[in-house]
């Protein structure tokens, strides 16, 4: 890829976002408003394309994909000629507004406007915007450079060109795209891990079982199959007749399961007792430590998927 490619914000996903382009070839444009962050980047991206150089998963040496990522004193110089921007600031409706306002004022037509939010609706931060037929949300997943998939959800008025524009570049960045239809709080990903996460507390708070059992639901179970079928062809191949045949046979149950829904406990005493038995197994000084270990775990599962499908 040969284009410019503007990353607003240089946390977490901000970050992961420049690896992305910059391992694809993309000159990046890397803008934070808190200077700390960018005078601590340069050391952050290093480490982790050091380490998919390590796993195998970048071809080029890290310093010269770390060469393509050029942090920008301003938001107008980061934006200067790019393709794409995608915004990765604070997670408030606020913070969007006032960061789209200004994008969309120092944005050329042609260049795409994305948000990686990750609840919030396109059409709640571009209504009032001239540009708004090429602003969308572009949501990762993260870590971006090793979960591919990016939801594209565009507002009503979105055009069809920009989404395809967005699709495209994602796509060329070694991205999995999904199309969202229509807008909804929370797009595909967040609704469904949601759901899994709101039964999980539930679970948990009321009594049925410890935490680290139910990750184990997860990790030795449901997640093994999950790491390589989505949950309708999991359920296809549960039943000899296919998905009609395992739904008649567990729908009506999966129904009254639903209905009688346990109360959805995000409370403060469930979340104090959650946090008490996660420190007894990891402690809060070991959490960027065990941060390395998923990545480096996520990295070698990519590794493997992609000598499987070479
Ligand atoms: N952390 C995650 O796992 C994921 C986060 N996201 C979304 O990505 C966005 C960023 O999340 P994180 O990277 O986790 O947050 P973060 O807190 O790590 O980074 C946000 C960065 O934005 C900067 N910033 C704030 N206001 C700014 C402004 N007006 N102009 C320029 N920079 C500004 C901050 O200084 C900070 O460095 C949020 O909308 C979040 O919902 C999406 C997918 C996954
Ligand atoms: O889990 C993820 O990586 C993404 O779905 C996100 O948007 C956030 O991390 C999400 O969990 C917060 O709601």
């Amino acid at each position: 890829m040969n284009e410019k490619i503007a990353i607003i914000g240089a946390g977490l996903i901000g970050r992961a976002w420049a690896i992305v382009f910059a391992r694809a070839g993309c000159e990046v444009g890397l803008y934070d408003a808190a200077p700390q962050a960018l005078l601590d980047c340069q050391a952050l991206l290093l480490e982790n394309i050091s380490d998919l150089a390590e796993h195998g998963l970048i071809e080029e040496a890290p310093a010269s994909v770390l060469a393509r990522i050029r942090i920008a004193s301003s938001l107008a110089e980061a934006v200067q000629g790019a393709a794409l921007v995608q915004e990765n600031i604070r997670e408030t409706i606020e913070a969007k507004r006032e960061i789209f306002a200004a994008l969309d004022a120092l944005c050329g037509p042609e260049t795409i406007l994305a948000s990686s939010t990750s609840w919030l609706m396109a059409s709640e931060f571009s209504a009032d915007l001239a540009g708004k037929g090429r602003i969308l949300v572009g949501h990762p997943v993260n870590p971006p450079y090793l979960v591919p998939l990016v939801e594209i959800a565009p507002a009503p008025w979105t055009s069809e060109a920009a989404v395809q524009r967005a699709h495209d570049l994602y796509s060329r960045a070694g991205q999995t795209p999904v199309l969202l239809k229509k807008e909804i709080t929370g797009f595909l990903l967040n609704r469904i891990q949601g759901a899994v996460l709101n039964e999980a507390l539930n679970l948990y708070a009321e009594g049925y079982a410890s935490a680290a059992d139910l990750d184990k639901v997860m990790k030795d179970g449901l997640g093994l199959r999950w790491a390589f079928m989505g949950p309708f062809e999991t359920i296809d191949l549960n039943a000899p007749g296919g998905v009609i045949d395992y739904a008649q046979r567990y729908g009506p149950t999966y129904k009254n399961v639903a209905k009688a829904q346990l109360p959805n406990e995000w409370e403060n005493a469930v979340l104090l007792k959650l946090e008490a038995e996660r420190r007894s197994e990891l402690s809060a000084a070991e959490l960027a430590e065990r941060t390395r270990w998923r990545d480096n775990r996520l990295m070698a599962l990519v590794a493997h998927k992609r000598n499987q499908t070479n």
